[in-house]
């Protein structure tokens, strides 16, 4: 909810009511606003009055929500307003330049952060339940006019128009490309950028931002919970947040793993979010034609899985544990030879496995507690056959990340091989369709940049 504060008043009175230090500042004997808590500020003049608008985003105290806050100050009485304007803008320069800030223009609108280009921003209409545009225009335009942010919207039209963009956009025109759609589009993007003829410079060069628009959302919620911005009820907002509030030298570095399959060897699939066989796949799959429900349509599907009897897939899930003495690796051996030595070997039957890379599944679902971005790990959520109430009971606690019982375990590994021994079913990368089958993995560290931070220092807005 907006809410509009002015004092008024001859410049002296108004600089006195305002009291600046490196944390933030307060007026008129209000709490502190953070900088860390300001996405941008406006100053404007007109003949002898100037008007200086903070925007910021504090959080709620008990709901621990960010809501949009209006600071104006309205300032008359100076001969030359651009004297009034110059004054107030020195006074926020001072703390910003004793942190290191470069030097805002004292004229005109006073961005947060000066971003060199425009991000590109691929809106998918269809995600989620289809209503991303208009999430976009309530939710986040707001956000990126307070911060001044500059990009250019373009709504697609379909997959292919989502991949020739992301393959031919020139490295140096765009600061980010930023995707207000669901898990799967961030799949699409980031191949479409490491299947370049120049992907080495385009993933250093162009980073991703994520605004969650579709039913699953995992990639952005594993990302704002790394960063203690998780609030599943303000979701785009705060993902909006974190992304006009992230700084061009410190972004998220993030792990992307490579996906083979006998088939793939040389051209392999890169995967964000996770590669899944048996229940989490089916429903995954399955409930895509419950699609205008959002996310609640994996809860029904798993429901209606539950009362039916899961289905058991036997299965070899063959790995490298991620002890200190086990280092990264790059690359795999052929399917037609075995595993090497080091690696642990298990056969038998499964309700489903999820070889993961984030914390989350889903908004409601984060069975990894320990995650980090770019720590190069796989963690093999593995669920076994069991009774009914166990596996409620655990899949239950497994969603908040709590592991209790002998029928869920979360394995840490550098790499894996999937080897599915019954015929039939699903395999999903990053919630979108791949071929059922062997599939084997391992991590590129850090290997894309994503547009956030929540961990901003703190300093002005107008000298960011
Ligand atoms: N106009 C469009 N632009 C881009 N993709 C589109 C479009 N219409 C349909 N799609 C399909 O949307 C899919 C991507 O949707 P995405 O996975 O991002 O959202 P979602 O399925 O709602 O979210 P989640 O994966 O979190 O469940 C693509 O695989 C693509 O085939």
């Amino acid at each position: 909810m907006a809410s509009v504060d002015s004092s008024s008043g001859d410049v002296n009175n108004g600089l006195a009511k305002l009291s600046i230090s490196t944390a933030g500042f307060s007026y008129a004997g209000s709490e502190l606003i953070r900088w860390s808590d300001t996405v941008g500020c406006h100053c404007e003049r007109s003949r002898s009055v100037c008007s200086l608008t903070v925007f910021a985003y504090p959080r709620h105290r008990r709901s621990g929500k960010r809501e949009r806050r209006v600071i104006r100050w309205q300032i008359g009485g100076f001969q030359d307003a651009k004297e009034c304007q110059l004054h107030l803008l020195a006074a926020l320069k001072s703390v910003g330049n004793s942190a290191g800030a470069p030097p805002v223009e004292p004229d005109g609108p006073c961005p947060s952060v000066t971003w060199p280009k425009p991000c590109l921003i691929l809106l998918n209409p269809r995600s989620g339940s289809g209503k991303a545009y208009d999430l976009f225009l309530r939710h986040v335009n707001p956000i990126l006019a307070d911060a001044d942010f500059p990009y250019q919207l373009v709504v697609t039209r379909s997959l292919d128009h989502v991949r020739e963009l992301s393959t031919s956009v020139p490295i140096d025109s765009v600061s980010g490309i930023v995707i207000v759609s669901g898990d799967g589009l961030v799949y699409e993007v980031v191949n479409s950028l490491l299947n370049r003829p120049d992907a080495e410079a385009a993933v250093r060069s162009i980073p991703i931002g994520v605004v969650p628009a579709g039913s699953g959302n995992a990639v952005v919620s594993s990302l704002l919970n790394y960063l203690g911005e998780f609030h599943p009820d303000n979701l785009i907002q705060h993902a909006a947040l974190s992304l006009v509030k992230h700084r061009p030298d410190s972004l998220i570095n993030l792990d992307v793993g490579v996906i083979q399959t006998p088939t793939n060897t040389d051209r392999p699939l890169h995967c964000v979010l996770s590669v899944t066989w048996g229940l989490i796949a089916d429903v995954d799959a399955e409930s895509e034609r419950f699609r205008i429900l959002g996310g609640a349509r994996f809860g029904l599907l798993l429901t209606k899985k539950c009362l039916a009897g899961i289905k058991r897939y036997r299965g070899r899930l063959s790995y490298l544990p991620a002890d200190p003495a086990n280092q990264l690796i790059d690359s795999l051996p052929n399917f037609d030879q075995p595993v090497p030595t080091s690696w642990t070997v298990l056969e038998r039957d499964f309700y489903t496995i999820g070889a993961l890379l984030m914390s989350h599944l889903a908004e409601d679902f984060c069975p990894v507690t320990d995650w980090q971005p770019d720590d190069g790990l796989w963690r093999l959520f593995c669920v076994y056959p069991c009774s009914r109430s166990q596996f409620l009971r655990g899949f239950t606690g497994a969603a908040k990340g709590r592991l209790e019982g002998d029928s869920i375990e979360v394995i840490r590994a550098r790499a894996f091989r999937l080897e599915p021994l019954t015929p039939g079913g699903h395999m999903m990368i990053d919630g979108e369709p791949m071929s059922y089958g062997p599939v084997q993995g391992w991590v590129m560290p850090g290997k894309v940049r994503v547009l956030m931070s929540g961990k901003c220092q703190d300093m002005p807005a107008g000298d960011k």
